[in-house]
């Protein structure tokens, strides 16, 4: 009986140095070649620094040694293209009509309630001038990668992150580029990323109805989008915007969530409807989508984010998020 299986399973678990994912996540262990006198191993080199490369191939040698019977071990490194490496099954997309809505927080805990049901998920922070994705998760190492891939970045919990703020040498630098480069940017966070095997990836769409969310929708195999909005009269109008806009290219709406439904005062053991009633339920009937439900303007939540330490929240809002992108 070949030894193979054995042998994949086994590499499949060594974790990758500066990657903070296995072998297997990321989709690098390729072919596996068992003979009376040799075993080779090839390995994809995406994205590993020589460094990197260096530890691989001893961790490899010393998971093998007990393998090995009398047969010389050969460890290649090859290249593969990146879209052979990258598996992700469900792409969705989180959307507003206009900025400051709580779009970025509600990717995030997309991510974070996915993350504890223990899915694979990787977060694609498009939102390249407004970027706020890796603070909230307190990421701030810089991407690592090599000349054939970047290696995105590792949340705590796990959840792998790629932003422009994690290529600037000053988180706090802005970005003020146009939108063709903006583009070209977004395109490479999908096209030149190792995300390895996915269950789902969150997208952080530019805010807004604007060109940039526009490529997004065209370029990256998005299967869902959800739209976040707040009570006002004026954001439910630009909720229907989005949503209009997201149905003219074809990507069916997951459903809304409305952000800042209200605020919550715990010593006062009340609700305080700051831009007046919701009607998130009225409006997603109308426009004829689901409603997921509310998320209260959360001083907790809010100090959670600026600590970088949203993977820490508990509300029942992430239940529902969980679900209806699962069962979309
Ligand atoms: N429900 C909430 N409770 C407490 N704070 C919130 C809530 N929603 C959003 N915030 C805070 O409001 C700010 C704006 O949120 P966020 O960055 O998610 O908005 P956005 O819609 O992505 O903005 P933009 O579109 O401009 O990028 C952040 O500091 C965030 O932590």
């Amino acid at each position: 009986m070949s030894i193979e299986p054995e042998i994949r399973e086994t590499l499949g678990k060594i974790n990758v140095a500066a990657s903070g994912r296995t072998l297997a996540n990321l989709n690098l262990l390729r072919d596996i070649e068992v003979k009376p006198d040799k075993i080779k191993i090839s390995v994809a080199g995406a994205g590993l620094s020589a460094s990197s490369q260096q530890i691989l191939r001893q961790d490899i040698s010393l998971c093998l040694k007990p393998l090995l019977n009398k047969q010389t071990l050969e460890i290649e490194y090859i290249s593969v293209p990146l879209n052979e490496l990258n598996h992700v099954k469900k792409v969705v997309a989180v959307m507003s009509g206009k900025g400051g809505v709580g779009k970025s927080l509600i990717t995030g805990l997309c991510a974070v309630a996915l993350n504890r049901q223990g899915y694979r998920v990787g977060i694609l922070d498009a939102d390249i001038t407004g970027s706020s994705i890796p603070k909230m998760f307190g990421a701030n190492q810089h991407l690592a990668g090599n000349e054939e891939a970047i290696l995105p970045a590792q949340s705590r919990a796990g959840i792998s992150l790629v932003s422009t703020n994690l290529l600037l040498t000053n988180q706090d630098d802005a970005v003020i580029w146009r939108g063709p480069l903006i583009s070209k940017m977004i395109n490479q966070f999908w096209d030149d990323v190792l995300w390895g095997e996915l269950d789902y990836m969150v997208v952080d769409l530019p805010p807004g109805t604007s060109d940039a969310s526009l490529t997004v929708l065209q370029s990256l195999p998005i299967s869902g989008i959800l739209v976040v909005f707040t009570p006002q009269g004026l954001v439910e109008m630009v909720a229907r915007k989005a949503v209009s806009m997201a149905e003219k290219m074809g990507k069916p709406i997951i459903g809304l969530v409305e952000n800042m439904a209200y605020l919550k005062v715990p010593e006062l053991d009340k609700k305080i409807e700051v831009f007046g009633t919701g009607h998130g339920e009225e409006l997603a009937k109308s426009i004829g989508v689901p409603f997921i439900g509310q998320m209260p303007l959360d001083p907790a939540l809010a100090a959670l984010c600026d600590s970088g330490d949203i993977e820490k929240y508990q509300h029942p809002l992430l239940d529902e998020l969980e679900g209806a992108i699962s069962r979309s």
